[in-house]
């Protein structure tokens, strides 16, 4: 099983998204994020992720903790992806070998390009609201070439810290 987080980070209207250019969702926009190391808290794995794919520096009492997701291939866990939102950065975003940086509009969150689950409950998240849930893919490995079967999501989450 893995453990991930995604950080999103909203400045006003604006969300920071990344153009995947590597890995698993390559192609696809999601927010900056990735496997969690060793040693390491879940907030220090969103930071680190930030700085590492968009250079972007995050406080680490800045991360809101906004979801909880449990990402299930052929009925096993599959990935544990731990969310947060932030609205407190410094530096400007820069492009990476893993990443392209991209502030969208929150209306305008290219949902077509995404997993097909975020649009399912980013858009609490981008809200301010907190969200739990289980979403199933079926079809055998790689995740990304999965079919998204089902899901159960619940917001107004709370999550111990
Ligand atoms: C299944 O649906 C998913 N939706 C979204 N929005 N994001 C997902 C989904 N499944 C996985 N993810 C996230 C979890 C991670 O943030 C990334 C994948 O990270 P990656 O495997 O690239 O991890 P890194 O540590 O950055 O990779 P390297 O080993 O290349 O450094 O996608």
């Amino acid at each position: 099983m893995i453990e991930a987080t995604l950080c999103f980070v909203v400045d006003g209207d604006d969300v920071l998204l990344i153009e995947k250019r590597r890995g698993l969702g390559e192609g696809w926009y999601n927010g900056p994020g990735g496997k969690l190391e060793d040693g390491e808290t879940l907030r220090e794995c969103a930071a680190r992720e930030v700085r590492e794919e968009v250079g972007l520096r995050i406080p680490l009492e800045a991360l809101e903790q906004a979801g909880e997701l449990t990402f299930t291939l052929d009925g096993e866990v599959h990935t544990v992806c731990h969310v947060f939102r932030t609205e407190t950065y410094d530096g400007e975003p820069v492009a990476t070998e893993e990443a392209h940086p991209e502030w969208v509009p929150i209306e305008d969150v290219p949902y077509d390009r995404m997993w097909d689950d975020d649009r399912l409950w980013l858009p609490a998240v981008l809200e301010g609201d907190t969200v739990e849930g289980t979403f199933a893919f079926e079809g055998g490995r790689p995740l990304d070439d999965a079919e998204f079967v089902d899901y159960d999501l619940e917001r107004g989450a709370s999550f111990e810290e």
